[in-house]
C-alpha cells in the first residue's frame, strides 16, 4: 500500500472502497479515480470506480446488517460508537494531515475539523439512549396508547468536500445511534478521509455492513442509492443544484430525505457596534476554509454611519491574511479546483463592471493555480452576481444600509435561507432583525454557532430537515403508534378503565 508521506499510521491511507466489512477494488473496466492535492496539484492516490452492482452489494450488506445492529441494543451500540470516537481522537494528527492533503485547508483548521467531527460521534452515542416515545392519554375506552421510536433502516449519506469528515460524522453518528446502518458516498475530491474513518470503524469493531463507503461516478452511485427501495433515508449535504436532482430521484421510492444545501449568509452590522470589532468578526465569518463554507458571511450589510471605517479595518486585516499550502503557517489554503478560482474572478469582474469598488485581490501574489488572493467588493448591489450566487470563495461583498426595512428586504432577497449573522447592541432592534430574517439559523454577536447539540439546517432552497441535536436523531427514526387493548372477552380492570394511557 503506497504511503502518504508523514502519516504516523500509514494503514489509515486506504485506496479501496469498504463494503460489508471488506476492502474492495472496482470490478468494472473503468479506471480508478485520481485524488489530487489542491495546493500542489500532485496526485495523492486513487480510489475505485465501483460498478453499479458493487453499489447494490453495499446496499444489500447494509440491509442485512440492519437487523444485527438493531439487535445489539443501545448499550452495546453506545459502547461501539464511543470506541470509534476515541479512535478518531487518538488518530487526530493523521486524520488532520489527510484533510489538509486532499482538501487543502490549513492544518490547524483541519485539526479543528477532527475535533468537531468527533464531537458528533460522542454526542450521538449518548443521545441514542434518549430516543424516547411517549404515552398518549387514551380516548379509546380500555386501551393504552403510545408511541415507540424505531430506526428507519438503511440510510444513504452523500457528502461534500469542504468539511469532508464532519459532514459524514454529523450524519453517520446520528443514523448509527438511532439504529440505522449506512452507505456513505463521499465527494470524489476527498474520499481518503472517509476511508480512514471506515478503517477506524473496523478497528472499533462495528459489525460488517454497518458502515460502508462507496466511491465512483457520482451520478451513477447516487442514482443507485436514490432509486433502491431498501434505502429508506437519504441525507445529502452539497449544492442546491445537486440536492434538487436527488430529491426528484428519491420520489419514486418515497424516501425520507434530509438536505443540507447552499447558503448565502447575510452578516448585519448595526450602527451601535464598534466597526473594528465587527470587521474582525466578519473576517472570521467570511474566510474560514477560504470562504468555502456554507455558513460564510457572503453579503455584509453595514449601517451607513460606520460603513467607511468598517471597510478600512476589514481591508487592513484582510491584506494580512497569509495564503499558502495548508502545511505552512497560513490562514487560507487553496480553493478546491481551478474552476473555483475562475468563478471568483468572474464574480469580481462582474461586480466591478457594475460599479463595485475592489480592494485586495492582487492575484500576482497567488502561490499556485488553485489559489485566490482575498478580495473585498464594496458598494455591492442586488444586481451583481456576487450578491445572488453562493460565492464559495474568498470574495467578500459589502453594502451600506440606511434602515431596517430595506435591510431586511435585501438580506432576504435570495433563494437561500441557511444562516444569518447580526452584530448589534440594541436588543429591541436585534430582536426585530432575528424575527424578520428568513433563515434557519441566526447568530447574534457570535461567529461560532454550530456544534452537536444544535439543530443545523436551512429554510427555502437551503434544504429540508435538521442535522445535529435531537432533531438530527429524529431524521433517522420512525414513530410507531401502538394501541393496546385487552383481548376480547377480558373483563376490564378498574386500573384499565382509569388508565392515563401508559403502555
Ligand atoms: N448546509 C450545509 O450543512 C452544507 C455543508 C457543507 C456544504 N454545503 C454545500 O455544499 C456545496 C459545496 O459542496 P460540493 O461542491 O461538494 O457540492 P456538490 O453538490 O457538487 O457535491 C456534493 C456531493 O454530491 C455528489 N454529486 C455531485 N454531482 C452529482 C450528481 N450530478 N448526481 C449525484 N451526486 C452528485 C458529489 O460527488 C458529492 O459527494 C455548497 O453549495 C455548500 O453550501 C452545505
Ligand atoms: N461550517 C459548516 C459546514 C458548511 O459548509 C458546519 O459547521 O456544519
Amino acid at each position: 500500500m503506497p504511503a502518504v508521506p508523514g502519516l504516523l499510521d500509514p494503514c489509515l491511507f486506504r485506496q479501496l472502497a469498504y463494503l460489508d466489512g471488506k476492502w474492495v477494488y472496482g470490478e468494472g473496466a473503468q479506471r480508478d479515480l485520481a485524488v489530487t492535492n489542491p495546493a500542489t496539484l500532485e496526485v495523492l492516490g486513487h480510489v475505485p470506480m465501483l460498478s453499479a452492482s458493487q453499489v447494490d452489494a453495499a446496499i444489500a450488506a447494509a440491509d442485512r446488517a440492519f437487523a444485527t445492529w438493531c439487535e445489539l441494543g443501545i448499550e452495546r451500540r453506545t459502547e461501539l460508537l464511543e470506541r470509534w470516537h476515541r479512535l478518531i481522537l487518538e488518530h487526530r494528527e493523521d486524520l488532520a494531515r489527510l484533510i489538509t492533503l486532499e482538501q487543502g485547508k490549513p492544518l490547524n483548521d483541519a485539526r479543528g475539523e477532527i475535533d468537531y467531527a468527533a464531537s458528533f460521534v460522542k454526542w450521538f452515542a449518548e443521545e441514542g439512549r434518549r430516543a424516547y416515545g411517549e404515552t398518549i392519554p387514551s380516548h379509546i375506552p380500555g386501551a393504552s396508547l403510545g408511541t415507540v421510536k424505531e430506526p428507519v433502516g438503511v440510510a444513504a449519506l452523500i457528502t461534500p468536500w469542504n468539511f469532508p469528515l464532519a459532514m459524514i460524522t454529523r450524519k453517520a453518528a446520528a443514523a448509527l445511534a438511532a439504529g440505522c446502518t449506512v452507505v456513505v458516498k463521499p465527494a470524489n475530491e476527498t474520499p481518503f478521509i472517509a476511508l480512514a474513518l471506515a478503517e477506524l470503524a473496523e478497528r472499533a469493531e462495528l459489525p460488517s455492513g454497518t458502515f460502508n463507503v462507496v466511491t465512483g461516478d457520482a451520478p451513477m452511485v447516487a442514482g443507485r442509492l436514490c432509486s433502491d427501495p431498501r434505502v429508506m433515508a437519504l441525507s445529502f449535504t452539497g449544492s442546491t443544484r445537486v440536492g434538487r436532482l436527488l430529491l426528484a430521484q428519491c420520489a419514486d421510492s418515497v424516501k425520507r430525505v434530509s438536505l443540507e444545501l447552499g447558503g448565502n449568509a447575510p452578516f448585519i452590522v448595526c450602527a451601535d457596534i464598534d466597526p473594528d470589532l465587527a470587521a474582525e468578526a466578519a473576517i472570521a465569518a467570511k474566510f474560514q476554509t477560504s470562504g468555502q463554507d456554507c455558513l460564510a458571511a457572503n453579503r455584509i450589510f453595514v449601517h451607513r454611519s460606520i460603513y467607511e471605517p468598517f471597510i478600512e479595518r476589514f481591508v487592513e486585516r484582510m491584506l494580512k491574511l497569509k495564503l499558502g499550502n495548508g502545511f505552512d503557517q497560513v490562514e487560507l489554503g487553496p480553493l478546491i479546483h481551478r474552476r473555483a478560482v475562475e468563478q471568483a474572478e468572474a464574480l469580481v469582474e462582474d461586480a466591478v463592471a457594475r460599479g463595485a469598488r475592489l480592494y485586495g485581490s492582487d492575484q500576482t501574489r497567488a502561490p499556485g493555480p488553485n489559489f485566490f488572493v482575498p478580495a473585498l467588493l464594496a458598494d455591492v448591489t442586488p444586481a451583481m452576481r456576487v450578491f445572488r450566487e453562493e460565492s464559495f470563495n474568498p470574495v467578500a461583498a459589502v453594502c451600506a444600509y440606511d434602515d431596517e426595512e430595506t435591510l431586511l428586504r435585501d438580506a432576504n432577497d435570495t433563494e437561500y435561507g441557511l444562516a444569518a449573522y447580526v452584530y448589534g447592541r440594541d436588543l429591541a432592534c436585534v430582536r426585530r432583525l432575528v424575527r424578520g430574517l428568513r433563515f434557519g439559523m441566526v447568530s447574534v454577536n457570535s461567529v461560532k454557532m454550530t456544534g452537536p447539540p444544535v439543530p443545523f439546517g436551512g429554510v427555502k432552497q437551503s434544504g429540508l430537515g435538521r442535522e445535529g441535536g435531537r432533531a438530527g436523531l429524529e431524521e433517522y427514526l420512525a414513530t410507531k403508534y401502538v394501541c393496546i387493548s385487552d383481548p376480547p372477552g377480558t373483563c376490564q380492570s378498574a386500573a384499565n378503565r382509569d388508565s392515563t394511557g401508559d403502555l
